[in-house]
């Protein structure tokens, strides 16, 4: 199998269908924002800051993994560090050539300096905005429901959803640590927000096992699924994932480092894709597991096999699997086959010294 390079994913036009804002921040400017909103940090270099804000692979749990937030958000309690944490996220993706991003947070972890929830969201709204006119990347934005916290407020990110919807925000989460905080505590805010036509995902089946992924999809009615790696333990909600062609967010090296899989080669995205499941990839957290799209493709290719085709197939994947109104996506999707028809791997270096 002829090997890909980084710089030929790159150059491949992809979705993000999975990244959390508050864990894709670029070091420098979570410390120029520490000093300009005088916030302590655990430390004020990058090398010192670092450990903090990347797990690395020896993170053993999603609950460890879940730390690093608390350095994140102590720096994005502002309306401009919102405008400007959401457009640098843009702005990174565009650069690699991510042509689609639904961006996910959680407004109500953003209130400790007092900003109102409209305020919140309008913030990242604007901040994406400002970098769909400079690039070329269209976005949306997904509300987080967070499991540990109550139903209620839940339920008022289910309406903030609503108020929004339309307006920028495409669709409602639920994220957080996965044990022993069920999803089907959460299923009001989850019918409410159905209840209102718009689109739902779950994280399930990172954390806990598959009965999350069936509450997820029968009590919470998402229409696709944060990771769902432990679907590979029930082959029977695994076939119904499938015949309802319900998209799973795979985010690879997020899996390894909260040993939702204990290492890349048992990753369940090779079967899931030999299976014809429907798979998306997915960063996760930029920052936090230090990655990009184009790398998740990269580890993919490297230790699972993934060949050029089948990249290709993933990409589509992810174009169809957006929660787009069909006649946008239909168009996108377009433009992306006619690109990926004509890719040649190979940098554009050697291509110019062919020419
Ligand atoms: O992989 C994950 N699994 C579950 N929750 C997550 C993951 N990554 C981030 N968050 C949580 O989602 C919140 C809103 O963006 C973050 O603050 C973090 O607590
Ligand atoms: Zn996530």
């Amino acid at each position: 199998m002829p090997k890909l390079t980084l710089q030929d994913l790159q150059r491949l036009p992809k979705t993000d269908l999975h990244v959390h804002l508050d864990g894709s921040l670029r070091i420098p400017t979570i410390l120029e924002l520490a000093e300009q909103q005088k916030v302590k940090l655990p430390a004020d270099s990058m090398e010192g800051l670092r450990p903090f804000v990347e797990v690395g692979e020896d993170c053993k749990s999603l609950v460890e993994y879940l730390r690093a937030f608390d350095v994140t958000l102590s720096v994005m309690q502002t309306y401009e560090s919102l405008v400007r944490t959401a457009f640098e996220l843009a702005e990174d993706a565009a650069k690699e050539n991510v042509r689609y991003m639904e961006v996910r947070y959680s407004p109500i972890l953003h209130q400790q300096k007092g900003l109102t929830l409209h305020a919140i969201v309008q913030a990242v709204l604007e901040g994406l905005a400002q970098a769909e006119r400079k690039y070329n990347i269209k976005t949306g934005v997904i509300l987080c429901g967070m499991r540990h916290i109550s139903p209620d407020i839940s339920l008022r990110l289910a309406d903030l959803t609503v108020a929004f919807k339309n307006k920028g925000v495409v669709g409602f989460d639920l994220a957080g640590a996965e044990e022993n905080f069920p999803a089907k505590r959460h299923k009001d805010a989850f019918g409410r927000v159905l209840q209102n036509n718009i689109n739902c995902t779950l994280h399930a089946g990172e954390a806990y096992g598959p009965e999350s992924i069936h509450q997820a999809i029968h009590l919470c009615g998402a229409h696709r699924i944060g990771h769902g790696v432990r679907l590979i333990e029930d082959g029977d909600l695994l076939n119904y994932v499938n015949d309802h062609r319900i998209p799973l967010e795979c985010c690879p090296s997020s899996n390894v480092q909260t040993k939702a899989v204990k290492k890349m080669a048992d990753h369940p995205i090779r079967l899931f894709y030999d299976l014809g499941l429907r798979v998306t990839v997915n960063t996760d957290n930029r920052m936090v597991t230090a990655t990009t799209v184009s790398h998740e493709f990269q580890v993919i290719h490297e230790e699972l096999n993934f060949n050029l085709e089948e990249i290709k197939e993933l990409i589509i994947m992810g174009f169809k699997s957006a929660f787009l109104p069909y006649a946008l996506k239909r168009a996108l999707l377009a433009e992306v086959v006619h690109e990926l028809k004509a890719f040649k791997p190979g940098s554009l270096e050697s291509k110019r010294e062919q020419l």
